[in-house]
């Protein structure tokens, strides 16, 4: 990972610039590193699409869009200074011309900046798109500086392994594999790119974080939220596709990766791909003994009656699709032998949360009986990923006043602290200005991406072939189905809630 320092000339094109995802994220992204002051003068944004739009119209919707999705607001001046860079090109991907008329419009505007820019092709468009806009670009020459051209691809990744497979083959076809910037938003949220430096730029942690001082680790990803308008997508996915697949394997990689030698993406995507080949694989027993699926009925949340999955906007009513899972893993490997990896995450849960637990082993001797007959496992690290952030270290202490009594205590770190969350930038923003400057560090490589899918292939396929009778299993507003339970309760473990503060 370079130095970060101001962008480059750069003119980002978005294929599906009038969907939600330009809407909600890359563009109030774009607008943050424009107040920044992270870009270059010559920075423009073109966004692509069939609707009937012109250049004013899609700069005002994307001023209303901040008012919701910015951590910012858009102050008069700034937005001022900032929109003349957003232009509009209506154009269907499919179609060859669309190719011509991006060239003639990047050409003029490097023309008028007298500089070649560096071109980041973003594809905010369903997986579907990405064969005819790989075409596009190719034929019409327009990506094929390898140094200044980039292209971004949005999740999902492919449906299986196969699929995965073809994609990469598709796009490594076209790009070289450093032009190619697969995208995990988990990667680019401060917490989670904090695991590194926690681990990493501190000598404490490194002889404990091993299978003799770690008794499991737990990772969770829960979220209030239902489906919303996205049954159509999420009907072909499910939480194992659309949430273990990608972030919470990626979680476990930075929890379980050996130290990297530096800092260099090459370097960081070996030591995490080195963790998904150690993850065990499973057989179709263990299917059934170590991966719980669950799909939400209607229920409560916060006051609020919330419908069931199979009432949502485009879900099928005999839907065979699971809004919840959790799996446990083992890693076959000298450091983590033996030490289970709980994994979970659900739509509709009781809070929203994300969270990383480092459960210590029990002294080796009880000095303290009674203290400890109460707190078995007192030392626990907490990463708070998100909406809390911060990191909190249980250990036991002595409880003020006479004799020898002991209480569980915490050290806490807070980001907060330091900074307000509209300070702190978003996902979307580290990973484009990341993109921008071409460090991959945080993005996917194509290995990575394929041995994530071998890792959850037997599960899938094993639930593919036997639906579940009980769906729905849990109602909205808990934390999942009972089976979750009992799959870390036989382990003599609970789950670990942490409620905001
Ligand atoms: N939205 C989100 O929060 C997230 C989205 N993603 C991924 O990002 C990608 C985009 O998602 P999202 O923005 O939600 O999708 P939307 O459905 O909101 O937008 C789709 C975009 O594709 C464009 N499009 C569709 N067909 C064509 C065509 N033939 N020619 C040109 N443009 C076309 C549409 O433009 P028009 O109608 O004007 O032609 C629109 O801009 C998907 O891969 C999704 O999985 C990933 C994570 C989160
Ligand atoms: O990729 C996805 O992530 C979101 C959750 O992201 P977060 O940053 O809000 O935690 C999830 O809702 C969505 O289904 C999934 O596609």
């Amino acid at each position: 990972m370079s130095p970060i320092h101001k962008t480059e000339p750069t003119i980002a094109i978005i294929f599906g610039g009038t969907g939600d995802l330009a809407k909600r994220k890359l563009v109030p992204a774009f607008y943050n590193l424009f107040l920044d002051g992270w870009l270059h003068e010559q920075f423009a944004i073109i966004g692509m699409g069939r609707s009937d739009t012109n250049d004013d119209k899609y700069r005002k919707h994307f001023e209303d869009a901040l008012g919701e999705f910015s951590r910012r607001q858009p102050e008069a001046d700034k937005w001022a200074a900032f929109a003349p860079s957003i232009t509009f090109l209506q154009s269907n991907i499919n179609d060859p011309e669309a190719y011509e008329l991006l060239k003639a419009k990047i050409e003029s505007l490097e023309a008028e900046w007298g500089v070649r820019a560096n071109r980041l092709f973003y594809l905010s468009v369903a997986p579907r798109f990405i064969e005819p806009v790989t075409v596009g670009l190719h034929k019409s020459g327009l990506a094929a500086d390898v140094e200044r051209d980039r292209i971004v691809v949005e999740k999902p990744f492919g449906h299986d392994f196969k699929s995965a497979k073809q994609l990469n083959c598709l796009l490594t076809a076209t790009f070289k594999e450093s032009q190619i910037y697969r995208i995990d938003h988990y990667l680019g949220k401060e917490t989670v790119q904090n695991i590194m430096a926690f681990r990493f730029g501190n000598a404490l942690w490194e002889p404990l974080w091993n299978r003799n001082y770690i008794d499991y680790v737990q990772i969770t990803v829960a979220e209030e939220v239902g489906v919303e308008d996205r049954g159509g997508y999420y009907e072909g996915s499910g939480a194992l596709r659309d949430m273990i697949q990608n972030h919470l394997l990626q979680l476990l990689c930075m929890v379980a990766m050996e130290s990297p030698v530096t800092f260099e993406a090459e370097e960081i995507r070996n030591r995490k791909v080195d963790v998904l080949h150690a993850i065990r694989r499973f057989s179709r027993e263990d299917v059934g003994k170590a991966a719980v699926r669950g799909q939400y009925g209607p229920g409560w949340i916060k006051g609020k009656k919330v419908p069931g999955y199979k009432e949502e906007g485009g879900v099928d009513q005999k839907s065979n699709t699971e809004t919840f899972a959790a799996i446990k893993f083992y890693l076959d490997n000298w450091r983590w032998q033996g030490v289970p990896f709980y994994l979970r995450t659900g739509k509709r849960m009781q809070e929203k949360g994300s969270s990383i637990t480092i459960q210590f082993r029990q002294v080796p001797h009880l000095t303290f009986p009674d203290a400890m007959a109460e707190n078995m496992f007192p030392n626990r690290l907490v990463i708070n990923i998100q909406p809390q952030m911060d990191i909190r270290l249980r250990f036991m202490a002595k409880k003020q006043g006479m004799g020898m009594r002991l209480k569980p205590a915490e050290m806490v770190f807070d980001f907060n602290d330091e900074t307000t969350p509209a300070q702190t930038p978003e996902a979307y923003e580290t990973l484009l200005l990341d993109a921008m400057q071409g460090d991959a560090t945080l993005f996917m490589r194509s290995d990575q991406v394929e041995v994530a899918w071998d890792v959850i292939t037997p599960i899938l396929e094993t639930w593919e072939s036997r639906p579940s009778l009980e769906f729905p299993n849990y109602a909205a507003g808990t934390w999942g189905p009972e089976n979750a339970e009992a799959l870390i309760a036989r382990d003599g473990h609970t789950w670990t809630v942490t409620l905001p503060h």
